[in-house]
């Protein structure tokens, strides 16, 4: 509502501007604007008396205050600003198929690394391997504890090695019992073409589609800072994902949502070696499937040390 000393007078839609006012703004932002060009007036009309606008009524005046048809709109009003909230862009899945080497990130920590041959062991050796493993494992029923609750394994593993190994709050012992014939040449078949003395080895079973490995790192101290972890299966297919680790938040949580995802489908007799940085810039998992799968198992050869206490 207009009172008596705020008094503008309204014209076609748009406030007429008076000449120590908003006119005034205009001249002095870009260049000069007749109060004749403002007001849009008819010769002899009488334009809004300047004193008519009190002093804290011109400095909180909106910018588009003497708006009108024919006024000069200055150009650096329309120039574009970028939003202050950083947009995100989730980057497209990604599916290996092929052999080969791929880096999957340059990080300031270094480079993470993957070797993928889809058909290492030729496929009647797999399936033999398979079942030689399936009957000598003595496989166990584990369970995580996540925040402070127990929670069923939904597969069975086994860990062969000198030293305990710990993950997903849980310590699973030294295992120093004779390894499996077949695991023993696979441990020299690797050793020969990596040149890397793996010493340790997990194993686990995915009995059917419903069983699975959720997101984790394998980053325990006893396999170092950049370990090389090479990844044998043999038996069904199923996808092998990891997903880049966005940086940690002030509370010191991780946002996946944007996350960058790689899926890799690992059938009996595929090597995949993850090296580099791969344990400390990505996560990986094999998720459950919802259609019918047969049993899987997959033989993590890894190199553990004992850990220096400093
Ligand atoms: O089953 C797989 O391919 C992955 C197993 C794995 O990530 C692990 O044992 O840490
Ligand atoms: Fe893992």
């Amino acid at each position: 509502m207009n009172t008596g000393n705020q008094r503008r007078s309204r014209v076609q839609g748009g406030w007429a501007a008076t000449s120590s006012g908003a006119s005034s703004r205009l001249k002095s932002s870009a260049t000069a604007v007749s109060s004749s060009d403002i007001a849009c007036s008819k010769k002899g009309d009488k334009l809004p008396m300047n004193n008519a606008i009190s002093q804290k009524e011109k400095m909180k005046a909106p910018i588009w205050l003497g708006k009108n048809i024919d006024q000069v709109v200055p150009k650096s009003k329309y120039v574009f600003e970028y939003p202050e909230e950083e947009i995100k862009v989730k980057p497209e899945d990604q599916v290996i198929l092929k052999p080969g080497v791929y880096d999957i990130s340059t990080e300031p920590s270094g480079l993470s690394r993957l070797r993928y041959f889809p058909q290492f062991i030729e496929f009647s050796r797999s399936e033999a391997i398979f079942a030689e493993l399936y009957d000598s494992i003595e496989w166990h029923q584990r369970y995580d504890i996540h925040n402070g609750v127990h929670a069923i394994q939904p597969r069975l593993t086994q860990w062969y090695s000198d030293l305990p190994y710990t993950y997903s709050g849980i310590t699973v012992e030294a295992n120093t019992s004779e390894w499996p014939k077949a695991l023993k040449e696979l441990k020299e078949q690797l050793i020969e073409v990596t040149g890397i003395e793996f010493n340790s080895l997990a194993a686990n079973l995915y009995r059917d589609g419903h069983d699975s490995i959720g997101w984790h790192t394998d980053d325990e101290p006893i396999m170092g800072k950049r370990p090389v972890i090479a990844s044998l299966s043999f038996g069904e297919e199923r996808v092998f994902e990891l997903r880049k680790k966005p940086p940690m938040n002030e509370s010191g949580e991780r946002d996946y949502t944007y996350s960058q995802v790689i899926r890799i489908p690992l059938r009996s007799g595929a090597l995949l070696i993850m090296e580099g940085c791969t344990q400390l810039d990505w996560q990986h998992r094999v998720p459950k499937e919802y259609h019918d799968r047969g049993p899987r198992i997959n033989i993590t050869f890894r190199v553990a040390r004992p850990v220096e206490k400093s």
